[in-house]
């Protein structure tokens, strides 16, 4: 839909807060679907409206598995977000993509377990596409912003969401690499892309590379002093990637080329005398277009 762009960045390991924010304010931000990892950081860059929202919480309260994703996407769409940033540190399967490379993501294998995937369910059903999971006009201006801020980046590439917390074994870091064909691994952006779809939220992710895996002959198994390490260097150009987005975005939005804005349009089942009263209600930012 076309309007005024706001735009959302989920920042992952190592990014708990981001500087430089006009006006910043963290806000408490209340959702049906349970309290958001924290509070949202507010204000506005170049004349664009952001937000800022740390996945885990600062102090890294949340582990992969209990980030309330539906919440954080939920608080995000209802505070005017309309493209929504994921930042995240990764492991690799390629020896191209090194620890300190940025890779913009455009696949997802989800191997997560336990975790609620939809905003949708009994009493509303709706089944939107997830065949192009990331929205490729927002993936051009990460890339580009990553660009500009001096990081080698990746453009496309394949990432297996684990459920964790621990890392995978050889076995698996083998098979995700040679038989799946992935190229970096974390365990956060599924279901939180799936669920951005299903806001009628852009997606784009930028998986900043931390370690090997376990697969690299020559880089032994994960270590999290080593990751927290890159980590830290990585945080800055994650910091500065994004301070030229505003730029590149514009505060005047026009409607998404890709139908991100408009995923529900063909996709919610569930009769309209059919529909659960309270289920409705609760997606009320989420659908509230379709809903009514
Ligand atoms: C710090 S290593 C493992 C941890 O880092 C990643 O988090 P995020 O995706 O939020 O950047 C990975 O998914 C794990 O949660
Ligand atoms: N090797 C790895 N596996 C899963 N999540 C990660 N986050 C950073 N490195 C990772």
């Amino acid at each position: 839909m076309s309007g005024q762009t706001m735009i959302g960045v989920i920042g992952g390991s190592g990014l708990y807060e981001i500087a430089g924010l006009e006006d910043a304010n963290w806000v408490d931000v209340e959702s049906p679907w349970g309290a958001p990892s924290d509070q949202i950081l507010t204000g506005s860059l170049g004349g664009v409206a952001m937000a800022f929202l740390p996945r885990h919480g600062r102090g890294h309260v949340h582990s992969p598995t209990t980030v309330p994703y539906r919440a954080n996407i939920d608080a995000l769409k209802r505070l005017g977000v309309t493209d929504v940033i994921s930042v995240s540190a990764c492991g690799s399967f390629r020896d191209a993509m090194a620890p300190g490379d940025f890779v913009v993501v455009d696949q997802f294998v989800d191997r997560t377990i336990a975790r609620e995937k939809s905003f949708f369910g009994m009493g509303c059903v709706a089944h939107v596409s997830v065949a192009h999971p990331t929205c490729p006009r927002l993936s051009d201006a990460c890339e580009t912003a990553a660009r500009d801020a001096g990081v080698t980046v990746h453009r496309g590439g394949t990432y297996l969401a684990m459920e964790g917390p621990q890392f995978s074994t050889l076995a698996e870091s083998r098979m995700y690499r040679e038989v799946w064909g992935c190229d970096v691994i974390g365990m956060t952006n599924m279901p939180e892309a799936k669920l951005a779809r299903e806001a009628e939220l852009c997606y784009a992710s930028v998986a900043m590379i931390t370690d090997y895996d376990s697969w690299h002959p020559d880089h032994g198994e994960v270590d999290v002093t080593q990751i927290i390490a890159t980590l830290m260097g990585n945080a800055e150009k994650a910091r500065t990637m994004v301070a030229g987005l505003p730029a590149l975005l514009g505060a005047d939005r026009e409607t998404c080329p890709h139908g991100c804005d408009r995923a529900l349009e063909y996709a919610i089942l569930t009769a309209p005398e059919k529909r659960d009263p309270a289920l409705v209600a609760k997606l009320d930012a989420v659908a509230g277009r379709m809903l009514g």
